[in-house]
């Protein structure tokens, strides 16, 4: 998937491949692997194709070691690809590095880029000196990101004697300082009290209207929605899954549940009989049904008309899976297969 504008990030069949010694535990372990060494190929980032356009926001997405950090890595140039290809904004971002690292920007959540014992405004300024960013442009980017990140008190003050929420809003500022065509964020609001959190996700979207390309990766849900439009889940190395955010709930949160109100106790057996694929439970009263089916199995009118059938229905309600469903699923790392295209309610 790409937007309508020409793409900042191409790759196609991107692969690395890390060798790692395999060995036993142990001593004894050590001292065959020393004598004998043996080693394990392993593909982190598996036969990637990605497109990303410019000014274009997405969540990437995959449990612990899933190939996250490689394939940020790779779009970096900080490694070199074992096979596949690579652009970013027009170069080959390992071959090319210094003309890559202009138009990037990377920021950590847990790791910060600003000086420690500089204030905020010398840490900026040596920044501006390393990327050559005219006078006139830092002051004007300064003031443009001060007016959601309220950077003009945090200038004087050592880095850290910063708190959180203030540190990470300087390093915002130092990661979009440059005017990368790129970012790179991993975890940007980790760690950040509500307000900070919608201050950094109102600046994210802010720089996305103005043009910047996002690649995000984060725990948390409403960083997500709030900031981008595309999903991509990574799973092992390989994509399982790009596309846009509601599509994603689509494919993968396939339960629905409808709450039923009836007006007198019901035959349990002959509505599970009616309806054998889905979970038919009694609710809090007897007069309540919780069925849970699987909307790929059933419309939510079928459900509905199976229970017509055998009782007056006096109200109901259709609770729709949640994307926050979806994601926390791939962090727990379930297992994710694609389901086959079909019904929809
Ligand atoms: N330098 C390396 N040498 C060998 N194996 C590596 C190296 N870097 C990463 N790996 C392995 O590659 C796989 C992918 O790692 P990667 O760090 O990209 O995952 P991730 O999705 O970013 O995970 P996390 O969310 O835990 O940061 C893991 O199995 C990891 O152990």
């Amino acid at each position: 998937m790409s937007s309508a504008s020409e793409p900042v990030i191409r790759a196609a069949g991107l692969t690395k491949v890390f060798r790692s010694p395999d060995k036993a535990p142990g001593l004894s372990g050590s001292l065959r692997h020393l004598v004998r060494p043996r080693h394990t190929n392993r593909a982190a980032v598996n036969s990637v194709d990605l497109t990303i356009g410019r000014g274009e926001a997405v969540a990437y997405v995959g449990a612990n070691g899933a190939g996250k950090s490689t394939t940020v890595k790779l779009l970096a140039g900080i490694l070199i690809p074992s096979s596949g290809t690579v652009r970013v904004a027009g170069v080959d971002p390992h071959r090319d590095r210094l003309v890559n690292a202009r138009q990037i920007g990377v920021l950590f959540g847990q790791r910060s880029q600003l000086w420690w014992d500089l204030t905020v405004r010398d840490s900026l300024e040596v920044l501006r000196d390393l990327y050559g960013v005219s006078r006139t442009q830092f002051t004007e980017r300064l003031d443009e990101f001060d007016e959601v990140l309220g950077l003009g008190k945090l200038l004087p003050v050592v880095a850290r004697r910063l708190s959180l929420g203030q540190r990470m809003r300087a390093d915002l500022a130092a990661t979009f300082l440059h005017g990368p065509a790129i970012v790179y964020l991993d975890e940007p609001t980790i760690g950040l009290d509500i307000a900070a959190k919608d201050s950094v996700r109102m600046f994210l979207r802010q720089r996305v209207a103005a043009g910047t390309t996002i690649l995000m990766t984060s725990h948390d849900l409403r960083d997500i929605e709030d900031v981008c439009r595309r999903l991509i889940i990574i799973d092992d190395g390989r994509i399982i899954f790009d596309g846009d955010l509601g599509r994603a709930k689509d494919a993968y949160a396939r339960q629905r549940q409808l709450s039923v109100q009836v007006d007198a106790p019901v035959d349990l057996a002959a509505l599970r009989a009616g309806l054998p694929e889905a979970q038919v439970e009694q609710g809090a009263s007897t007069r309540e049904l919780v069925v849970v089916f699987d909307r790929f199995a059933h419309r939510a009118t079928e459900v509905l008309d199976a229970l017509t059938r055998q009782v007056d229905v006096v109200d109901f309600r259709l609770q729709e899976p949640q994307i926050e469903d979806v994601v926390r699923r791939v962090y727990r790392g379930e297992l994710l297969v694609l389901p086959p295209q079909g019904v929809d309610a």
